[in-house]
């Protein structure tokens, strides 16, 4: 069953370890199909290694496992929280990259200084603390993204949303890779912080010139 969305949700978990963004099993990818809206998960507590397209679970919005073997994901209720909520959302990561969860531990939001914070919807919002695994965390993720792409959640870690399993991977990257950039530069002095304006304008070069248009 979908078997194209299972690729490309394996896929994407397979790059949170490759960029670093998770230790051990900790992190995890989820995707939701269009036209069904049942939502492809990674299995709980499972290495990446022994991950594979065949081994990512099926769920439907409700929670009810349609296919697979393993126990999905421990965030699993988050995730689909999120995807009831918001229609528009189609993919979704949680990491605890060192960088951006550094800021998460400090209760201090992302702040938006490089011109990638236009990938990510400006900086990352600070959700308060709620316990991994239910259904409390997601509706503060809902609550807090807003128009955001990502979050960071206090003394967890990092939700990035997105049109795709794809797209909120490459969010996921570009919150640690700024939040590792304004983590150094505060080390030297302070940042300057991108106005609102500045925000805008960045976002939309990458919605309407950014990349190959056909
Ligand atoms: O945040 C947590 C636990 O702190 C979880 O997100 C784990 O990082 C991954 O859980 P699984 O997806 O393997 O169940």
């Amino acid at each position: 069953m979908l078997q194209a969305l299972r690729e490309e949700v394996y896929k994407c978990n397979m790059l949170l370890p490759e960029n670093d963004l998770v230790k051990m099993t900790s992190g995890n990818v989820s995707g939701r199909d269009p036209q069904t809206n049942l939502v492809v998960i990674k299995p709980s507590g499972v290495a990446y290694e022994k991950l594979s397209p065949e081994n990512m679970v099926i769920v439907d919005l409700d929670g009810n496992v349609v296919e697979g073997d393993l126990t999905p994901s421990i965030d699993t209720e988050t995730h689909l929280v999120v995807y009831r909520a918001r229609p528009d959302v189609f993919g979704m990561v949680h990491t605890h990259s060192t960088y951006a969860t550094s800021f998460a531990v400090l209760g201090q939001p992302i702040p938006p200084v490089t011109t990638t914070c236009g990938l990510i919807g400006g900086g990352v919002p600070l959700g308060r603390f709620a316990c991994f695994g239910g259904e409390t965390i997601g509706h503060e993720v809902v609550n807090v993204i807003g128009d955001s792409y990502a979050v960071i959640m206090q003394s967890h870690g990092v939700f990035t949303i997105g049109h795709s399993a794809s797209h909120a991977t490459r969010v996921a990257v570009e919150v640690e890779e700024m939040a590792k950039i304004a983590h150094l530069a505060m080390l030297r002095g302070k940042p300057i912080i991108l106005t609102p304006e500045q925000i805008r304008e960045v976002s939309s070069g990458y919605v309407n010139d950014y990349g190959q248009k056909k």
